[in-house]
């Protein structure tokens, strides 16, 4: 039987403008088992980035809930979350003036004290996290001093320090040379088997998503699919939402072609 993790509740996502409701998609039902790698799709503006803070509790569902091991992320506090969930989004910029180490230790927060001592343990994560990223040689920099791409992989790597069960991350290979993208997902993916963690990525690497993840979720127009991509539902799903003139799913290969 599959382990569940998380599940949702009849999830409506969505903002709240000048006090009306505006929903971006409805009815969304779905269990993540452990150790799942899962991907998130969708073309721009379709609710990934919504769904993924809605999950992390830093968007408020306008209807349903989302449970972790049965609680309601509502009854959680944010230390209690963080011990779940480790978020990685596009847009969090780290405190500039710190270094790479110090912000990868951060992930570690949530289980050290107040002054922050970390004990043997807790290195061990940090340089274990270091390793798998490949931003060892960048431990000493400043975080202002990054690459786009670099800085990716060390919010990962802080995602990685945190060693929580699940890991969400918006979109996290956006700057990624081609080597560091295909890297990304393959640690992941192995992440995932090894030390049973549910990893859910939103990307717009189509391919990469359909030869690594265990279960894709499509999200479009206020539409939402969980399932395999060999599933017929899924690559209906898939053509409807991606196929153009300039690019095809081939449900041969399993893959987009263009
Ligand atoms: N703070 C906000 N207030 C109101 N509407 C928002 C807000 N942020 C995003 N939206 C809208 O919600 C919809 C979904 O946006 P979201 O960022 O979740 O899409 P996405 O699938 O992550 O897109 P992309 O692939 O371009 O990153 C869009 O129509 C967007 O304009």
């Amino acid at each position: 039987m599959k382990n569940v993790i998380l599940k949702t509740n009849n999830l409506n996502i969505g903002y709240t403008i000048s006090k009306k409701s505006v929903s971006i998609c409805k009815q969304i039902n779905f269990e993540l088992y452990k150790g799942e790698l899962l991907c998130l799709l969708g073309r721009n503006g379709s609710g990934k980035s919504t769904l993924l803070k809605t999950m992390a509790k830093m968007l408020t569902p306008i209807q349903g809930s989302i449970e972790i091991n049965e609680e309601n992320i509502e009854n959680l506090s944010p230390k209690e979350l963080a011990k779940f969930i480790a978020v990685v989004l596009t847009e969090s910029i780290p405190e500039n003036s710190l270094t790479v180490y110090e912000t990868i230790a951060l992930g570690r927060q949530p289980y050290t004290n107040w002054l922050g001592k970390l004990f043997d343990k807790d290195i061990n994560i940090i340089q274990n996290a270091m390793l798998l990223t490949d931003t060892n040689n960048l431990a000493n920099k400043l975080i202002h001093q990054l690459s786009d791409g670099q800085l990716q992989r060390v919010m990962i790597a802080r995602a990685l320090t945190q060693d929580t069960p699940i890991i969400l991350l918006d979109e996290p290979t956006s700057h990624l040379d081609i080597h560091h993208k295909i890297n990304i997902f393959k640690i992941l993916a192995k992440i995932c088997k090894e030390t049973q963690k549910t990893v859910l990525i939103s990307t717009h690497e189509i391919n990469l998503a359909l030869k690594t993840s265990d279960r894709l979720l499509l999200i479009d127009q206020e539409k939402f699919k969980i399932g395999k991509s060999t599933d017929n539902i899924i690559q209906e799903n898939l053509m409807t939402i991606f196929n153009s003139d300039d690019i095809r799913y081939d449900s041969t290969s399993n893959q987009f072609i263009f």
